[in-house]
């Protein structure tokens, strides 16, 4: 049992700092997991801030020396604000940091379009980048860690540093279905590689739910069943750059965010740029879809524009024909009119 169960916090609650004396009022509950539960709470200067509270006093001291040390490497993570153990609730300990915005991958994948979820990977590789210039990696990467929020240039933010492990040592917190090593592909070691295979394994998994008897398939079968999925993706460059990830054939995040930049997701893009407003009222195909339409993540084709301009044009040129041919009926007519008379 830990802390969310024990000492759950409701709406309205204060918890007053014993060291600091500060003073938050909780407002919601934002998740929990296997260390903790994550609060929104308003500081006395009225400002939103996310509170992680745990029973371990230990766990709380080594999220937020992990944070700290994080802070100077990107945005990735939450801002780190403050440490304490509450003086209103026996053995409650917690830190305080900024309230990121935006809503778990998971809870969002399914309304993305190819474009959006082209983005969010993007995002996910700039973060992973400045994270591992610090000779860290993530571990835990996992759609409910990514909160995504596309309004914002910096669409992607992770939560919970608790796996973050430096580079070279044994990996201590992940989920078995972004773990190379749970697909054998390769060995549980925190490193950039072990990052950009999780990721593709997300992403694998996200694309197609994993069959609920998984867990007691031996390794071959598992990662048989996962290379299937992937080559099985419409889009052939989507599915040769996630197998190569999950391979561990791209190093890098630079090399992630490369191999992104040229996947060739014309569908949607082509779509959204090229439907001016004019065009709305003309009749579309049925397989044609709207600037507007929601697609699942790389999606089916549409009909290309320049597709339609080719018909259009072929319309014109059979028209052409057609009276060509019906002057040539009636002049050949006329001459043998003439010719009869
Ligand atoms: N700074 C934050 N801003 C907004 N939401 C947050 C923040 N930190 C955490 N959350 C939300 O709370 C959830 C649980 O937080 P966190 O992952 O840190 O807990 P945990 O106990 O370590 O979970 P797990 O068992 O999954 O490792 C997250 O998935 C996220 O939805």
């Amino acid at each position: 049992m830990n802390a969310a169960q024990r000492t759950p916090l409701r709406p309205g609650d204060r918890v007053v700092g014993k060291w600091s004396r500060q003073e938050w009022t909780v407002q919601a509950q934002l998740g929990a997991g296997a260390n903790g539960a994550v609060y929104s709470v308003r500081g006395t200067d009225g400002a939103l801030y996310a509170m992680k509270v745990c029973d371990d006093v230990g766990a709380v001291a080594f999220e937020w020396g992990l944070l700290e040390q994080l802070s100077s490497t990107g945005f990735a993570f939450p801002k780190p604000h403050c440490i304490d153990d509450s003086a209103t609730h026996p053995a409650l300990y917690f830190y305080v940091m900024e309230q990121v915005e935006g809503r778990p991958l998971d809870e969002i994948w399914k309304t993305l379009s190819s474009h959006d979820v082209k983005r969010v990977l993007l995002g996910v590789g700039y973060g992973l980048r400045a994270l591992h210039k610090s000779q860290h990696a993530f571990c835990d990467v996992k759609p409910q860690n990514l909160l995504v929020d596309l309004r914002k240039n910096q669409c992607v933010r992770f939560v919970d540093v608790g796996g973050v492990t430096p580079f070279g040592r044994s990996v201590r917190q992940f989920t078995p279905t972004s773990d190379a090593a749970y697909w054998g592909f390769g060995e549980r070691r925190a490193s950039a590689r072990y990052d950009i295979e999780a990721v593709a394994l997300m992403v694998a998994t996200l694309f197609e739910s994993v069959p609920q008897s998984l867990p007691q398939w031996p390794v071959e079968r598992r990662q048989a069943w996962i290379l299937r999925s992937i080559r099985g993706r419409h889009d052939k460059s989507v599915g040769a750059m996630l197998e190569d990830a999950v391979r561990g054939r791209i190093h890098t995040a630079d090399e992630f965010v490369r191999r992104l930049y040229t996947l060739n997701l014309r569908s949607t893009s082509v779509v959204k740029q090229s439907a001016p407003k004019a065009r709305t009222r003309a009749p579309r195909s049925a397989t044609a879809p709207t600037a507007g339409q929601r697609r699942g993540p790389f999606g089916n084709k549409p009909v290309h524009s320049s597709a339609k301009a080719r018909r259009r044009s072929a319309d014109w040129t059979e028209r052409l024909m057609w009276w060509a041919l019906t002057c040539a009926v009636i002049s050949t007519a006329g001459a043998w009119a003439e010719y009869l008379r």
